[in-house]
């Protein structure tokens, strides 16, 4: 289901192309901080003792990570969080990911951010795919100034570079890969914004990590909080949760 680039190196704080990267505090550019935020570079530990999470875990087999402030890490961005992730994967290969970030700051101050799943889709052939629930929302053009654009009335097809924001998304999204008879399916809660970034021939020339045409066998779509940032003030906790789950091409048709 995920791509991972053939010449990917694990060596923080160098970043990967592949997998699904949890991007936190911020998914942009906007302070000095690493520009998809540090959470993705960090090193995460198993959480014993995560407090009840709402979501039906039976049948499935989960793991519970959390990343907190550290003394060094205060330097950086000036607040105290909790950040627990509990990662499920369903008997049929279904993976969820649900984050719960609360603000613990003890000087009463609030603090605000952006997130994003960035999920790297394995895919066939970008040219053979097509991306369902997109259609007619406005989008925040990353390759021209983030200017707003509305999006025209099809699916969305692939034919050159691609770094989009639709914002107000639906909870449902659909990633079609023609050429394997198979659909991706992204439901999500909490994170109204959806990134659709491929990076095209030229581009991905220019990532030590893509081999030779190999941009043809990615799609990231990421499920994400953008447009609108969050805040919290101490005590307050926010939740997002992304699932993700593959199926063949005409039972998703069959059940649009
Ligand atoms: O190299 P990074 O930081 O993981 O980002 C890769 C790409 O990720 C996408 O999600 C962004 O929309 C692009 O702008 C970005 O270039």
């Amino acid at each position: 289901m995920l791509f991972l680039s053939s010449k990917a190196t694990f060596q923080p704080p160098k970043v990967i192309n592949g997998g699904i990267q949890i991007c936190f505090p911020q998914f942009g550019s906007h302070c000095s901080l690493e520009h998809r935020g540090f959470s993705r570079n960090r090193v995460w530990c198993m959480d014993p003792d995560p407090p009840p999470f709402p979501t039906c875990s039976t049948n499935k087999a989960f793991i519970d990570l959390i990343l907190k402030h550290s003394e060094e890490g205060i330097k950086i961005w000036p607040h105290r969080y909790e950040f627990r992730l509990r990662v499920t994967l369903g008997p049929g290969g279904d993976l969820m990911l649900t984050s719960r970030i609360r603000n613990t700051n003890t000087d009463g101050k609030p603090f605000t951010f952006t997130f994003s799943y960035q999920t790297y889709f394995a895919v066939s052939d970008i040219s053979e795919v097509r991306v369902e629930g997109l259609e007619t929302l406005d989008y925040l053009d990353n390759l021209n100034n983030r200017e707003r654009f509305t999006e025209q009335g099809d699916a969305i097809t692939f034919e050159s570079e691609v770094d989009k924001v639709y914002v107000s998304t639906p909870t449902k999204i659909a990633i079609l890969d023609h050429e394997k008879k198979r659909t991706f399916v992204l439901r999500k809660d909490g994170l109204p914004d959806a990134v659709v970034w491929n990076p095209w021939d030229k581009k991905a020339k220019t990532l030590p990590d893509f081999s030779h045409g190999e941009y043809k066998n990615m799609l990231c779509v990421d499920a994400s909080c953008v447009e609108n940032p969050i805040t919290l003030k101490p005590g307050e906790e926010w939740k997002g949760r992304q699932e993700l789950s593959a199926v063949p091409s005409s039972y998703c048709s069959s059940r649009r």
